[in-house]
């Protein structure tokens, strides 16, 4: 399970959970302006906006999981599975496979205007990037510094919607998780009044009672609406260090701990990390499973002119910060 996020302050944010049983060596990944991406369609994105993510690199190809381009633009893919459907090449249309669909739309577009141009067009091809890493049933989340829309490639055809509560998470389809928030209108940050029954003395003895029966199980469906109502309720500072903190609270709101999530053997579901993109400034942000302290990498420290891709290894190890010795 997944989930992405936006979250806006005085400067805009973009980021996701990451959550698998296994981790691919991704790493903290910058491509500069003039890397060129060969597609399976036979052309090359010779010249396109720079953008920073989280990819695994595979024979010097960037296969992004998230990313923001140097205009903002942000974008993540999510699990899909038994949903998603990829097609056959057509004729007329721009036909790329969903592991280039990441570089493709924020190597070329600058706002969710202009990706929505590009997707008109488009058609998610059934192509493996190799044998050893087949295709990923994905949808995905599309953000700029004011909205966001989600993609679908389902077996009826590609779905966008408008996603106005900048969450996205996995099954079912997106219009199913906005419908399922209207079971959820009652619940309240404030605290709660007794509508019950007015015969009834009944008081609140807690705090926090006006969001009873907001799930906290680690389902897609259930995840989708604790973050909706955690990230819709937020409140915090517009420092970068405030916006940054309760961003990853946002996140940690439905982060998976080793063992809740059991698939089989010995094999759990974890949040393998977390991230944060400020998308103003190209710093990514990101913690993992094992270390909280926050690392980042800045996109505008590197040579953005280049043609040979940046990456980072993440630092996974946990950074204590021994007060007394
Ligand atoms: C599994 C990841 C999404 C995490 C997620 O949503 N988990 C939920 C599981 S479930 O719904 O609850 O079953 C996705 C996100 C990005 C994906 C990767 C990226 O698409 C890049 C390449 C694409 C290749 O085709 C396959 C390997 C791969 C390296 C992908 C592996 C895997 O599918 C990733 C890592």
């Amino acid at each position: 399970m997944c989930t992405a996020i936006t979250y806006y302050t005085k400067d805009h944010y973009f980021g996701r959970n990451l959550d698998l049983e296994f981790s691919y060596n991704e790493t903290v990944t910058v491509t500069p302006r003039y890397y060129p991406f060969h597609l399976r369609n036979g052309k090359t994105l010779d010249h396109h906006y720079a953008m920073i993510g989280m990819a695994y690199i595979v024979d010097g190809f960037p296969l992004y999981y998230d990313a923001t381009n140097e205009k903002g633009l942000s974008m993540a893919g999510l699990n899909f599975p038994n949903n998603a459907d990829y097609k056959e090449d057509r004729d007329g249309c721009d036909n790329i496979a969903p592991f280039e669909f990441i570089p493709w739309i924020l190597g070329q577009c600058a706002n969710v205007n202009e990706a929505r141009i590009l997707l008109e067009r488009i058609n998610l091809v059934d192509l493996n990037f190799n044998e050893e890493l087949p295709l990923s049933p994905l949808h995905w989340m599309i953000s700029d510094k004011g909205n966001s829309i989600v993609v679908e490639s389902i077996k009826d055809g590609l779905k966008i919607f408008e996603n106005p509560v900048g969450v996205m998470t996995n099954n079912p389809t997106f219009d199913y998780q906005m419908f399922n928030l209207n079971n959820y209108m009652h619940l309240s940050k404030e605290p709660p009044a007794n509508t019950f029954a007015a015969k009834l003395e009944l008081k609140q003895y807690s705090r926090g009672m006006g969001a009873i029966g907001l799930p906290g199980d680690l389902s897609s469906a259930s995840r989708f609406v604790k973050t909706a109502f955690t990230k819709m309720n937020s409140v915090s500072g517009d420092s970068e260090s405030e916006s940054i903190s309760q961003f990853f609270h946002i996140l940690g709101s439905v982060e998976q701990q080793r063992g809740c999530v059991h698939l089989g053997e010995d094999k759990y579901e974890i949040t393998i990390y977390s991230s944060c993109c400020n998308m103003d400034k190209g710093i990514y942000y990101y913690t993992t499973y094992e270390n909280s302290q926050i690392t980042a990498v800045d996109m505008y420290r590197e040579n953005l002119d280049g043609n040979t891709i940046i990456s980072y290894s993440l630092v996974k190890e946990q950074q204590i910060n021994y007060q007394n010795r």
